[in-house]
C-alpha cells in the first residue's frame, strides 16, 4: 500500500507553485464537448487523477483527447455520446457535469448518479429541476439521470441552493437553448467564473458570472477556444495553513487573494501575516496561533473545501475553536483519526469543538477523502514522531506532487509503496536527512 511518512517540527520556508483549479479544470473539460465547430485548447491544466478520469469519460464519448505538459486539447466536432456510465461517474461527481453539455449538443443525456468522496448526499433534483425547467423530459431510473428534449429553451430558474453543480450544469444547457435562461441565487465561486469566461470565449452569451444572477442568451453553435485555467484556491489555502501552523515563511507563487477573501480573513484573525504581493501571497505562522470560529458557507463564505485543513490550525491555537459544516452532512470523518493523533476534538451535530494547543502524535492515520488526506499530512507536520497516511487515491484526486512541494519547503515527508520497501528503511533514511 502506497504511505505518506511526515516526521513533525520543521519550520517551512520558500516558495511553492499552485496548479490550475481542479474545481475548475472538471467543468470546463466538460464544457468542450459544446464546441462543435473547432477543437479546445486548455492551459494550466493539473495532472490529477480526476482530470485523467474526466478525459477517459470524453473518449468515452467519442471526443478526440490529448494531455501534455500542462495542456488538454479537445476535439469534439465528431458526433458525440450521449451516456456517462457508472464506471467513469461513480469515481467523481464533477462528472455529472458533462449531462448538461450533452443534453445541449445530443438532445439527450444519460448519466449515472454521481459518487465521489463520501462526505454526504450529493442530490441532483436541482440540476434535473433546471433542465425540465427549459423544456427536458427528466426521470431517474435504474440508477440514472436521464433528460431528453427536442429543443431546449431558456427559461427564468431559480435555483433553492446556490448548488456549484447546477449553476454549472444548468449554465452549460442554456448556451444553445432558444431564446434567454435567467437563472438566479446561483453559486458564485470563482470556478463559476472561469466557466463562464470560457463559455464566451466559445461564442457563448453569458452575462453576470459571480453575482447572484446569471442570464444566458442562447445561440446557434458553439467552437473551439484557448483557455487557461485559473489557480486552485484550494490548493493554496492549504499551503496557507501550513505556513500558519510551522511558523513558517512561505510564497504562495500563482495564489489569488481575491479568490480566498473569508480564509485569509480568519487566519489573520489566528495571527497570521498574510501579505498579497506581485503574483502570489507571502503567509508566515506566529509563534502562537488565537482560537478561531468558523462556519463553512457558499462562496464568498467560507468554503467546505478548505474544513478539514483549518482545523488543523485551531486544533494547534490557544483556546477553544469551532468549526461548523452547513454545506456537507458528512465531513467530518478525518476528525476520529485526528483524535487519534491526540487532538482535543468533540463532534456536536454539525460543530467541531476543539480545545489547543495538543501535544499532537504521529499514528497511522486513514485519509478519508481528498482533504481530509491534506489535513491529515498537515497535522504530520506539527506532531512529534512519525505520522502514516493511507489511501492517498485521494490525495491524488485533488493535489500534485503534495509530499514533493512539502519536501521542496523543507518538510521531512517521503511517499512510499510499503510493498516495495520497509518502513524501517524509508525512516531510517529521513533521519539521516
Ligand atoms: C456550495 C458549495 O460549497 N459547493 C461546493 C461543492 O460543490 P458541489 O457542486 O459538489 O455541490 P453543490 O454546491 O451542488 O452542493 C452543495 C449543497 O447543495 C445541496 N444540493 C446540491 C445539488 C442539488 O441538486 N440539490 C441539493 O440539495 C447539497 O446537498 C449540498 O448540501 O463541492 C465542491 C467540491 O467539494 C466545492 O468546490 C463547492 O464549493
Ligand atoms: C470534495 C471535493 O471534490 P468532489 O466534489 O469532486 O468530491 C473537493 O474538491 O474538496
Amino acid at each position: 500500500m502506497e504511505k505518506i511518512i511526515v516526521s513533525g517540527g520543521k519550520q517551512l520556508a520558500g516558495s511553492v507553485h499552485i496548479e490550475g483549479a481542479k474545481n475548475a479544470v472538471l467543468p470546463i473539460i466538460a464544457a468542450t464537448l459544446l464546441a462543435q465547430e473547432s477543437s479546445v485548447v486548455l492551459t494550466n491544466v493539473p495532472k490529477l487523477s480526476d482530470v485523467y478520469m474526466i478525459n477517459e469519460l470524453l473518449r468515452y464519448l467519442k471526443a478526440d483527447v490529448t494531455f501534455e505538459g500542462d495542456v488538454v486539447t479537445v476535439d469534439a466536432t465528431q458526433t458525440i455520446g450521449s451516456e456517462a456510465p457508472f464506471e467513469y461517474v461513480s469515481q467523481m461527481r464533477a462528472s455529472m457535469v458533462v449531462m448538461g453539455p450533452m443534453l445541449a449538443r445530443t438532445g439527450r443525456a444519460r448519466v449515472a448518479l454521481p459518487g465521489g468522496c463520501a462526505i454526504g448526499s450529493r442530490p441532483v433534483d436541482l440540476h434535473l429541476k433546471g433542465f425540465e425547467a427549459m423544456g427536458a423530459t427528466v426521470k431517474i431510473e435504474d440508477g440514472y439521470m436521464e433528460a431528453a428534449a427536442e429543443k431546449l429553451v431558456g427559461a427564468n430558474i431559480y435555483l433553492d441552493f446556490p448548488s456549484v453543480g447546477a449553476t454549472q450544469n444548468i449554465m452549460m444547457a442554456a448556451t444553445m437553448a432558444e431564446g434567454t435562461t435567467t437563472l438566479e441565487n446561483v453559486a458564485r465561486e470563482p470556478e463559476i467564473v472561469d466557466l463562464a469566461n470560457f463559455l464566451n470565449q466559445m461564442g457563448a452569451k453569458v452575462v453576470g458570472a459571480g453575482t447572484e444572477t446569471i442570464r444566458i442568451e442562447g445561440v446557434k453553435a458553439l467552437h473551439g477556444a484557448t483557455h487557461s485555467i485559473i489557480p486552485d484556491r484550494i490548493e493554496a489555502g492549504t499551503f496557507m495553513v501550513a505556513a500558519a501552523i510551522t511558523e513558517g515563511n512561505i510564497f504562495i507563487d500563482n495564489a489569488m487573494p481575491e479568490h480566498s477573501v473569508a480564509l485569509i480573513a480568519k487566519l489573520r484573525e489566528m495571527g497570521v501575516q498574510i501579505i498579497p504581493e506581485q503574483d502570489g501571497i507571502r503567509v508566515i505562522g506566529p509563534k502562537v496561533l488565537k482560537p478561531v470560529d468558523v462556519k463553512t458557507m457558499p462562496h464568498p463564505g467560507f468554503p467546505t473545501d478548505m474544513q478539514s485543513q483549518m482545523m488543523v490550525a485551531q486544533i494547534c491555537a490557544e483556546g477553544t475553536s469551532m468549526m461548523t459544516e452547513t454545506v456537507f452532512e458528512n465531513r467530518f470523518m478525518h476528525v476520529e483519526e485526528m483524535r487519534r493523533m491526540n487532538a482535543d476534538m468533540k463532534i456536536e451535530g454539525r460543530t467541531v469543538i476543539m480545545k489547543g494547543p495538543n501535544t499532537l502524535q504521529g499514528a497511522e492515520v486513514s485519509a478519508t477523502d481528498l482533504r481530509a488526506a491534506a489535513a491529515l499530512i498537515l497535522t504530520g507536520l506539527v506532531s512529534k514522531g512519525y505520522t502514516r497516511v493511507t489511501h492517498l487515491q485521494y490525495l491524488d484526486r485533488g493535489y500534485t506532487d503534495f509530499h514533493l512541494k512539502l519536501k521542496g519547503l523543507g518538510a521531512t515527508i517521503e511517499r512510499f509503496d510499503d510493498a516495495e520497501v520497509s518502513e524501517e528503511t524509508v525512516v531510517g533514511q529521513l533521519q539521516t536527512v
